[in-house]
């Protein structure tokens, strides 16, 4: 990627910074008093970190709790710096204004965003300390990558106080259709925040011209599409700058997710799992982050109905659902999370035996050799987001079919089912549907049938890696520097 920077060679400051709500790493106090840093959940952090590790960068962020205030520090060979934040910024900036208002807008409202002034202030407040800790770390001329939502202020706010960087900017969520972004009161100032970008990436087309029709629409700026560029990408004019706008599907580290597949501890790990299970005919998975965009309850129906029917056999399948904790304190997530757990426990009630049950659901993270232990045993990978920016957990599945035998069921709504065509492809919010695609790939296809996609969903996966994303980001922000 030609990024491999570390700190500068006037030892002031990185030369390559990526700038994100979290760190990697979260800080993690125990009931005893002690703390230790452990993995931050989501999909952002697991392709970041990838890039940077191959690269040397900084990362400025959020240790995950509350008031700590770690001095900067390395960790995997990146420089990791804090930006502390209150109790009272976690509940207005992060739980309110990030995390519902914003989130709920840009995943099509699936619950009512909440606009509150109070919100909107401490998230202004937050992004200015976000982009002074960033241009402390970053060194004379340095290139910035801000990521998502959360900071979506923050490309304009460091342009004002560094105009020397070079500043890119990733969403990693959907970005709305107009009408929809339009209800935000500050509407002006979030576009205006991220034109401060001189690339702005998306993960879909389908973003990125929404993001150019609000940019003409609230401010004026129209824009003008460059056929002869790879990414389809279009220009903005901004004052006296240009504006990059595109689409960059992000991807996972196929290659070592490959690899850890096919280890010996992980085939063995998989086998185990499947006899703890029961030994099922089909086994079933699904991972996700406890969201409601995830469609974790769109599922559950769709298998108590299978069961209802007579369509599935209790008895020969089994369902393992892994759920990240997330977002605890907002109460979309707690109410999701009854509604998640009434219907596991009715599910078990209804169709479980005797140290049997239908459905297992563990509510905690697992680490990354387990879990790929967990995808290896899985006969069929249910993901049935509602809504999803891309779905890494999707792309991690097929890299770890190493056999070619298993089934993705993924819906039209995740960001992935733009390049993975080739799975069983279904509308969460058509439950017949759902539960067709889920009898196709579990039972009523060909084994041939389900190699059939399952090679064509590992040449995607496997041809796309988070580094060629990565090149691709910023083969087009150095076009956008240079022009
Ligand atoms: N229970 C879990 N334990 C460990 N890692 C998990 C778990 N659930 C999800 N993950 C990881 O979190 C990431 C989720 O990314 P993604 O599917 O893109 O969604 P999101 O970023 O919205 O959570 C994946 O890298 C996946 O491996
Ligand atoms: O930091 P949290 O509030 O705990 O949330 C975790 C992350 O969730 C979101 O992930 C998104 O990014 C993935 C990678 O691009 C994408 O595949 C997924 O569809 C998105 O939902 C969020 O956007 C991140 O900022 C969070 O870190």
């Amino acid at each position: 990627m030609g990024r491999d920077a570390g700190t500068s060679s006037s030892g002031v400051g990185a030369d390559f910074v990526v700038v994100a709500n979290r760190l990697p790493v979260d800080l993690v106090r125990t009931a005893d008093g002690t703390e230790q840093w452990k993995a931050s959940p989501g999909g952002l952090v697991t392709a970041l970190e990838s890039i940077l590790k191959a690269n040397h960068g900084a990362w400025v962020g959020w240790p995950g709790v509350p008031d700590a205030v770690p001095e900067p520090f390395d960790s995997d060979g990146i420089r990791l710096h804090s930006v502390p934040l209150s109790a009272h910024d976690v509940e207005l900036y992060y739980e309110g204004f990030s995390n519902a208002t914003l989130w709920p807008l840009f995943h099509d409202v699936v619950v009512p965003p909440e606009y509150h002034r109070e919100w909107w202030n401490s998230y202004r407040d937050v992004n200015e300390r976000f982009a002074e800790a960033t241009a402390a770390a970053a060194a004379h001329g340095a290139t910035v990558w801000v990521q998502d939502y959360q900071l979506l202020l923050v490309p304009r706010l460091l342009r004002e106080l560094r105009p020397d960087l070079t500043i890119g900017f990733f969403l990693h969520i959907p970005f709305p259709p107009v009408e929809l972004f339009m209800q935000l009161p500050w509407r002006t100032e979030l576009v205006e925040g991220m034109l401060g970008a001189d690339l702005v990436g998306f993960h879909l087309p389908g973003g990125a011209d929404n993001f150019r029709i609000l940019a003409n629409k609230l401010r004026g700026h129209p824009s003008v599409r460059l056929t002869s560029s790879k990414t389809k990408a279009a220009e903005i004019r901004v004052d006296d700058r240009m504006v990059r706008v595109g689409a960059f599907p992000i991807s996972i580290d196929s290659t070592a997710v490959d690899s850890l597949a096919r280890s010996r501890e992980t085939l063995a790990r998989a086998a185990r799992l499947r006899d703890e299970l029961g030994s099922p005919r089909v086994l079933m998975l699904g991972v996700d982050r406890l969201d409601y965009t995830k469609g974790i309850d769109v599922r559950l129906r769709a298998l108590e109905e299978l069961f209802e029917e007579g369509r599935l056999d209790p008895a020969e399948v089994t369902f393992l659902q892994l759920a990240t904790p997330s977002r605890e304190r907002v109460e979309q997530y707690q109410i999701m999370r009854s509604r998640i757990e009434e219907s596991v426990g009715r599910i078990n009630g209804m169709f479980g035996e005797i140290g049997q049950p239908v459905v297992t659901y563990i509510h905690r993270p697992v680490p990354k050799s387990e879990l790929t232990a967990f995808y290896a045993a899985a006969d069929v990978m249910l993901v049935t987001p509602v809504r999803d920016g891309m779905n890494l957990v999707a792309k991690e599945y097929v890299a770890t079919c190493t056999d070619g035998a298993g089934a993705l069921v993924l819906s039209e709504f995740a960001g992935a089912a733009n390049e993975l065509r080739q799975a069983y492809l279904c509308n969460p919010h058509d439950l017949e549907g759902v539960k067709d695609a889920i009898m196709a790939a579990a039972v009523e296809d060909l084994p041939e049938e389900r190699r059939r996609r399952m090679r064509a969903l590992r040449r995607q996966v496997l041809g796309n890696d988070v580094h060629a994303w990565a090149r691709r980001f910023f083969d087009t922000l150095d076009a956008t520097s240079d022009s």
